[in-house]
């Protein structure tokens, strides 16, 4: 079968339910009016560090995969991108917010992160190129578009302002651009497609667990 409408447009509509429900959760409520507080932030970047380096694994996984020197190189950037984001930001929030890479340590990956890391890296590594990249997409994909309407909206918050920036800006809008282009390059038969489909949605669900995780501040019951 073959199809006119790009793959990652077909792909968005399996997101587009937990991108709905992720705009309306309290926790990016509070982010946008500044009335989350500190506690719920710090539990997100400590469990967001410990996301960003799994996730730069599964980038790497699919860099070494990838079919085309294109996407060889884009992936292998993207992987060291996201390392560079990690140091950056959680070196300077996680100072403002009083933890220390110690902390970090200490506290470790929760139920809901080790989960969604869990499936990134096994999706990456085990299933085909096209279902790796589309357990991937909705990293880039929503946190572009939660960054878009975060930043229209502002946050009178400073902390979260910065935050909201690194999201929100042309430099990750460029880098979700070279992803969803890669992705529209991909050949699927329908199985595959329908494969695609599960790991897009399912790492959509994840990204809404894993506000929801820091609002609860969940921990591993013992
Ligand atoms: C949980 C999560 N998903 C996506 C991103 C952005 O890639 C991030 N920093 N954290
Ligand atoms: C998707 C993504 N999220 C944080 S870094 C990165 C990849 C390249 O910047």
């Amino acid at each position: 079968m073959s199809s006119a409408e790009p793959l990652s447009a077909r792909l968005w509509r399996a997101g587009e339910h937990a991108y709905a429900r992720i705009l309306q959760h309290p926790f990016l409520i509070g982010l946008a009016d500044g009335s989350l507080p500190r506690e719920q932030f710090a539990h997100y970047i400590v469990q967001d560090a410990h996301y960003l380096r799994a996730y730069s694994r599964a980038l790497s996984t699919l860099s070494a995969r990838a079919p085309t020197e294109d996407a060889v190189r884009m992936f292998a950037l993207h992987s060291a991108e996201a390392i560079d984001v990690e140091r950056a930001l959680h070196e300077s929030l996680l100072g403002d917010l009083g933890l220390t890479p110690a902390d970090l340590d200490r506290i470790g990956p929760g139920p809901t992160t080790t989960a969604y890391m869990s499936y990134l890296l096994a999706t990456t590594a085990s299933g085909s190129f096209a279902e790796g990249v589309a357990a991937v997409l909705p990293c880039y994909w929503i946190y572009r578009e939660v960054g878009r309407v975060l930043v229209r909206d502002g946050s009178p918050d400073e902390l979260y302002a910065r935050w909201i920036a690194t999201y929100g800006g042309d430099e990750f809008d460029a880098v979700v651009d070279q992803a969803l282009a890669l992705t529209d390059t991909l050949q699927v038969s329908p199985a595959e497609f329908a494969a695609c489909e599960r790991h897009f949605a399912m790492a959509a669900r994840y990204e809404w667990m894993f506000w929801d995780a820091a609002w609860q501040r969940l921990q591993w019951p013992f």
